[in-house]
């Protein structure tokens, strides 16, 4: 076996450390540096350098709501600064670098929390120090976010970069490539902050802008093929999403039909879901996909319960059990060699789950058939686990998958059992789905899905009066969503007035063509506080 083709992907190409220490901004410090072509990867600051599965090329340490001086801070391991790459502390890394190595850091009196003007203060004499700001000159705006700030800086470093009230606002050591700025080079506001990373990761760091989407797939799937085997099969759950599609998609050109895919109908899918799926993926993709139909039991499961919680719990209990037979039907067809799960996780879950601050607080209980199948003894394929939503999409794309596929929305698992407010039946899903899907066909029609990050229908369990034809009429109410997001995690309500002008005409379409609706309201809240979906 080529053991090389087992290499994780930190192995496979030059890759920049992120250690986290807690900012808000610290994925964002790993997005930036991917755009650049260049693989890094986010871990806890509390990392130690001799348990580290790779050699970095460079170590970026972010920002982070403590201050160096609290008791409880988080400490970087000082081993960091031993490993003979280069290091750039940005805000709270350069306070805890400076601290480190025998400088001061205190409050400040003058705090700056946005715009500020850096005045850079160049070093034509030593190359090292000017690497960083290498083609800049002069001063630049950058955006601050802090309370501290260095006031001694440690023994070797210099003043590269200065403001009004921040003397040591960017350092560098005279010998060795360590850097510290305090402004954030990782938001759009600071004009100069892509040139610097890029001065950093490229000049500085020596990495090779090789980490495209094109190289990815052709070591994943020589990735894939090594750890299978020549026999070995893979299952996983695919909804028809692009998380799940892509991933079944790079399964299928690894190891062919010996990926089986299982499409759960759970009895709340959208209109035409589950045979509109089948088209692209099996007689399109040629993609190996069962599609068990266990509408039924998740309906019936569902009757005379109203809580959302319990909604979530028993979708995603039946969900499991439904997978977990379907499995073992297909492990014995195939003589029982299945040994693999395939996942869909995303990085932004693996970045969530390797906080050092632990967990936080549950908001509502997502459903995930791999992740809970815990005792299913099968071993664990996640080929987008390094991947961010926007990667996956253009991976989407090379992988030859069709723009409607690769740019749909979002569905949650519990689909629109969590659309229908109060009691699930059969008719009220119904009357979600006609709704939903006169929206989104209007949607399309009027051009607005691409901008709009995730759109659906949902049932009210109210009763409104209204008049049609002269006569009263007495029925539920449509509430309409359209948020954008790039996270997911805040979002806007989508606005214009051109929206709204569709937004009338669909509305109109709905009471006109849906059944037992006679009002549509849109619901106006950004997330927070409100949530993209109603439960
Ligand atoms: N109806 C379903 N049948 C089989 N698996 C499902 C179904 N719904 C969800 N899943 C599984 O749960 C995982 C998580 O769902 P999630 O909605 O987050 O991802 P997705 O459906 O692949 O993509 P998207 O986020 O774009 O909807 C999916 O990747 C898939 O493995
Ligand atoms: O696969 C999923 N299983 C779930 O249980 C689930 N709940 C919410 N979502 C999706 O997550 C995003 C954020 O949703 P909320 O703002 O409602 O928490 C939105 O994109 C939601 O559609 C889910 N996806
Ligand atoms: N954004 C940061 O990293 C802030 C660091 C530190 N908490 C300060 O206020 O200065
Ligand atoms: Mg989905």
């Amino acid at each position: 076996m080529a053991t090389d083709n087992l290499k994780e992907v930190s192995q496979m190409f030059d890759t920049v450390l992120i250690l986290d220490f807690g900012s808000q901004y610290s994925h964002l410090i790993t997005r930036r540096v991917r755009e650049f072509g260049v693989y890094c990867e986010l871990l806890p600051c509390t990392q130690k350098m001799a348990d580290l599965h790779f050699k970095p090329k460079g170590i970026i340490l972010s920002g982070s709501p403590y201050s160096v001086y609290d008791k409880d801070a988080p400490r970087v391991d000082p081993a960091v600064f031993d490993c003979g790459v280069p290091i750039l502390g940005v805000c709270y890394g350069l306070q805890e670098m400076t601290n480190l190595m025998g400088g001061k850091v205190e409050s400040c009196d003058h705090r700056e929390y946005g715009y500020a003007m850096l005045k850079l203060n160049k070093h034509p004499q030593n190359p090292i120090m000017d690497a960083l700001f290498n083609s800049l000159d002069g001063e630049a705006e950058v955006w601050m976010s802090h309370g501290d700030q260095v006031t001694f800086a440690a023994p070797g470093f210099e003043v590269i970069g200065y403001t009004n009230t921040a003397p040591f606002a960017a350092v560098a050591h005279n010998e060795k490539p360590f850097y510290g700025i305090q402004f954030h080079p990782e938001v759009t506001h600071t004009s100069i902050g892509k040139i610097v990373l890029k001065n950093f990761v490229i000049d500085i760091c020596k990495c090779d802008a090789s980490w495209t989407m094109e190289s990815f797939i052709d070591k994943e799937i020589a990735r894939i093929r090594a750890l299978v085997g020549p026999t070995g099969r893979v299952i996983g759950a695919v909804s028809g999403g692009v998380d799940s599609t892509v991933a079944a998609k790079l399964m299928h050109e690894a190891i062919g039909d010996r990926f089986h895919g299982i499409l759960v109908d759970n009895g709340v899918m959208r209109l035409n879901e589950c045979a509109n799926v089948k088209k692209m993926l099996v007689d399109k993709m040629g993609i190996n996909l069962k599609i068990a139909d266990a509408s039924d039991l998740f309906l019936d499961r569902l009757k005379g319960v109203i809580d959302p919680e319990t909604k979530r719990k028993i979708i995603g209990n039946t969900f499991i059990e439904v997978f977990e037979a379907e499995a073992a039907i297909i492990d014995k067809e195939c003589g029982g060699e299945i040994e693999y799960l395939l996942q869909g996780t995303l990085y932004p879950d693996v970045i969530e789950s390797i906080s050092f601050k632990g967990p936080s607080a549950t908001i509502k209980t997502h459903h995930n058939v791999g992740g809970l199948l815990a005792d299913m003894k099968l071993k664990l394929i996640e080929p987008l686990r390094e991947l961010f939503k926007d990667e996956v999409r253009k991976l989407g794309s090379l992988l030859g998958l069709d723009d409607e596929l690769v740019w749909r929305h979002p569905f949650p698992g519990p689909g629109i059992a969590i659309r229908v407010l109060g009691e699930v039946t059969r008719e009220q899903v119904q009357i979600a789905r006609l709704a939903d899907n006169i929206y989104i066909e209007e949607i399309k029609k009027g051009g607005f899905y691409r901008q709009i990050s995730q759109a659906y229908a949902a049932l009210l369990n109210v009763k409104a009066v209204g008049v049609m034809g002269d006569k009263r009429t007495y029925e539920q109410v449509i509430a309409l969503r359209a948020v954008e997001t790039t996270d997911f995690m805040t979002a806007d309500v989508m606005t214009g007035a051109e929206w709204f002008m569709t937004l009338k005409r669909i509305s109109s379409r709905i009471i006109n063509e849906v059944k037992g609706v006679n009002r549509v309201v849109y619901d106006i809240s950004s997330k927070p506080p409100a949530t993209i979906e109603w439960e």
